[in-house]
């Protein structure tokens, strides 16, 4: 390119967010520190005079203690948040865009409706790109014939589907999404459309009969089966990427390492037939609903500075079923809007799909030795002389470390962030591009129970990750940045919000029934300091939320999410981590279901909660929220009869108090509500038992 041609793509750094942020760091970390200073010498002054119990003392600080340090690894990701912007009509021409190969993972047709992964399938096959250059993967790790059918009839309707969207400039390629958009409802074409829309009907016809004859049933013990679905009729094939169905081989007794052991499937099988130097991965549900990301993708890997060092461009999850209530965080904005800031610093990690990855970096090639004979190399690679030939043709392996394996880590069932870990360790750098039209859109959970389900997961692959030999804070130190290494400190130590979140949720509580003060009097000037640390982490929260441009109450629904995660998932996922550690827990991967429910869907979209989940998630909860609405009416019914029991105990009776407001939504689910997605009697029964028993035996803490 010459000197005054335009740039691919710009970066903006958030600059109010920047002064914001750093200020708020700045002031709020004063704040921490004074209540430190308070806590210490208060807990030095009760041991010596034995005045007031020391225990629950103790862990109130611990909390607090974990609380800060879970804070401050977050703030690297509010150092310099940035959003950027693709120009993909400055890219050269058509000839020089390299080729890429399009991953699609699906896993079981009954949880994952062949409709839907066909969907994903053909707006891939869609993308704007030159079709000789791209390809489309399937993984079928459900081994199931309906799939493979399904996506003989897929190939079927594709070719006449795309050369519709390529003469009418079509932007949204997923088909069934086009044809309930308001972008279908005003076309000249209106004829063509038409057309299109009964072969469309066709299309699902003929899935639906291929269900009823062959049935969901998939198989665990098969071997591989590669299929490239092509037709071998000349004419047809021009305009049409490659399609290639594959399942892989599956023993009952053999590992299969889930979505990673899929990925590396996929790139050992296109490795053989298009060995494209980039590719992209897809969750079956997440349809391309702009066809320009591989061109915006590009844009990155065309900019000289940035390529070399450029290992992947990821795109966030949206998704299509999203509700104007986003009561479960479906949206995953918690996490996005720290992404922004990992942009800022050197990259996000990956988020599963909706990634362009480049071959070279995601094999790790950088780990063989400089000439590597055979026995290295199929030590690096495995058996298979062709694969190693594939990567012999297009690259040349650079530095010598020590022997590695090839693509997606096994250790964890967060494949996507100890991938990144590993990546961004060796210096290769990502970056996050979030356009206003989204690239991509899937189906987000629409009740509690999934949420928690897909939240468990991750945070159970997350603690893995704590535990593996690739602990961020460990690992990361020598071979990132500081700032890196606490983003991924952060992502992976979440779950131990659970300490905080029981420690303040129980033992404030329990000593205000029993008129134990553990703040500072309204009238020392160290109750300010608390006071100020709690506004300002809910200001921020809400000035986050709003910059980001959700509206006020997703602050609530945000703090719900996070109270109901840290109460359920995170206690979970930590005792299944343990119990991984020692061998004595399988690691299993539970599927989030894409299957569409009327009823369910209604409720998500007037922001009724869906509480139908199992006592062991919703039991917890529901016992906490009782224990607060216990101590708080006692407890304040008892300091308030004099006026020094109202200024030693005012701050104590404002925390359940709060979690009280807060979660309004589970005193309702449990004695307001009378339908069928309440709260269940019996789980309201057990979480009354379960609190006197709390704050029965948890009395005996003030013993102490
Ligand atoms: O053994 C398996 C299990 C899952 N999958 C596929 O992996 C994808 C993600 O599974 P899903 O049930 O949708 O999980 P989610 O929690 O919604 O997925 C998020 O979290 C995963 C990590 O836990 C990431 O891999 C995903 O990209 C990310 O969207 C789906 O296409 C599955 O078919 C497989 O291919 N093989
Ligand atoms: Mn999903």
């Amino acid at each position: 390119m010459g000197t005054t041609s335009l740039p691919l793509h710009v970066c903006h750094v958030k600059k109010t967010d920047v002064i914001i942020n750093r200020l708020h760091i700045f002031l709020h970390g004063i704040a921490l520190l004074s209540l430190f200073y308070y806590r210490a010498t208060t807990l030095a002054h009760i041991i010596r005079t034995r005045e007031s119990p020391f225990v629950p003392y103790l862990l109130v600080f611990i909390s607090e203690l974990l609380l800060s340090f879970l804070w401050l690894l977050h703030r690297p990701s509010k150092w310099r948040p940035v959003t950027r912007t693709a120009y993909p009509e400055r890219l050269p021409e058509d000839e020089k865009l390299p080729a890429i190969d399009i991953f699609v993972c699906t896993t079981d047709p009954s949880r994952e409706p062949s409709l839907g992964v066909m969907n994903t399938v053909i707006s891939a096959m869609a993308l704007d790109y030159p079709p000789d250059k791209l390809a489309v993967y399937l993984s079928d790790d459900g081994g199931a014939p309906v799939t493979l059918r399904a996506m003989q009839e897929a190939w079927k309707f594709a070719r006449v589907w795309i050369p519709f969207c390529r003469r009418y400039q079509v932007k949204n390629r997923c088909p069934d999404a086009y044809f309930s958009s308001p972008e279908s409802a005003d076309v000249e074409f209106v004829d063509d459309k038409k057309i299109m829309e009964r072969k469309y009907e066709e299309f699902k016809e003929s899935l639906e009969k291929t269900l009823e004859i062959i049935g969901t049933s998939t198989s665990k013990d098969h071997p591989p089966i590669v299929e490239v679905i092509n037709d071998g009729n000349d004419s047809s094939q021009k305009g049409m990427p490659l399609l290639v169905y594959v399942a892989r081989e599956k023993r009952p007794s053999y590992p299969h390492h889930f979505k990673a052991g899929a990925i590396n499937a996929l790139l050992r099988v296109s490795a053989m037939i298009s060995n494209a130097p980039y590719f992209m991965v897809l969750d079956c549900d997440h349809y391309c609903n702009d066809p320009s990301s591989a061109r915006q993708a590009m844009c990155f890997y065309f900019d000289p500075e940035l390529s070399p060092k450029l290992a992947w461009v990821q795109f966030p999850q949206h998704f299509h079923n999203m509700s104007d209530h986003d009561l479960y965080d479906g949206n995953l904005h918690y996490y996005w809007r720290e992404w922004e800031g990992l942009d800022g610093l050197r990259g996000p990690t990956i988020t599963g799909c909706n990634f362009y990855m480049k071959r070279e970096a995601f094999y790790g090639t950088d780990t063989l030795p400089k000439d590597p004979d055979d026995y290295q190399l199929k030590k690096f690679f495995g058996s298979s002389d062709e694969f190693i030939k594939s990567t012999n043709k297009n690259y040349k392996p650079k530095v010598s470390r020590d022997v590695g394996k090839a693509g997606a880590r096994y250790n964890t069932v967060v494949e996507d962030s100890m991938t990144s870990l590993i990546l961004h360790c060796k210096g290769w750098i990502s970056v996050w591009v979030d356009p206003k039209r989204p690239c991509f859109l899937g189906t987000c959970p629409t009740n509690l129970n999934d949420m928690l389900v897909q939240q468990s997961r991750w945070a159970f692959g997350l603690l893995q990750m704590t535990l593996s030999k690739f602990s961020p804070l460990l690992y990361g130190p020598l071979r990132m940045s500081i700032f890196q290494t606490m983003c991924y400190g952060a992502l992976t130590l979440d779950p131990l919000y659970v300490v905080p979140f029981y420690g303040l949720g129980i033992i404030p509580q329990i000593c205000l029934l029993h008129g134990v003060p553990l703040y500072p009097k309204v009238t020392d000037p160290f109750f300010f300091v608390f006071a100020f640390i709690f506004i300002s982490a809910q200001l921020k929260h809400v000035q986050e939320v709003v910059s980001y441009g959700d509206p006020l109450r997703t602050a609530l629904y945000d703090l719900r999410v996070w109270m109901m995660k840290s109460g359920a998932c995170y206690l979970y996922a930590n005792l299944n981590a343990v119990l991984d550690q020692f061998g004595m827990k399988e690691a299993s991967f539970s599927l989030t279901s894409k299957v569409y429910d009327e009823e369910e869907t209604k409720r998500h979209q007037k922001g009724i909660y869906d509480f139908q989940s199992s006592p062991q998630i919703m039991a917890p909860l529901c016992s906490l929220y009782l224990v607060n609405v216990a101590s708080f009416v006692i407890g304040t019914a008892r300091a308030f009869q004099s006026h020094e029991g109202i200024n030693e105990m005012f701050a104590q009776a404002v925390i359940p108090l709060f979690g009280i407001i807060v979660n309004y939504h589970l005193l309702e689910g449990m004695f307001l509500r009378k339908d069928r997605a309440r709260i269940s009697p019996s789980i309201t029964t057990l979480s009354v038992v379960i609190s006197g028993t709390i704050l029965f035996f948890g009395s005996l803490i003030v013993l102490f």
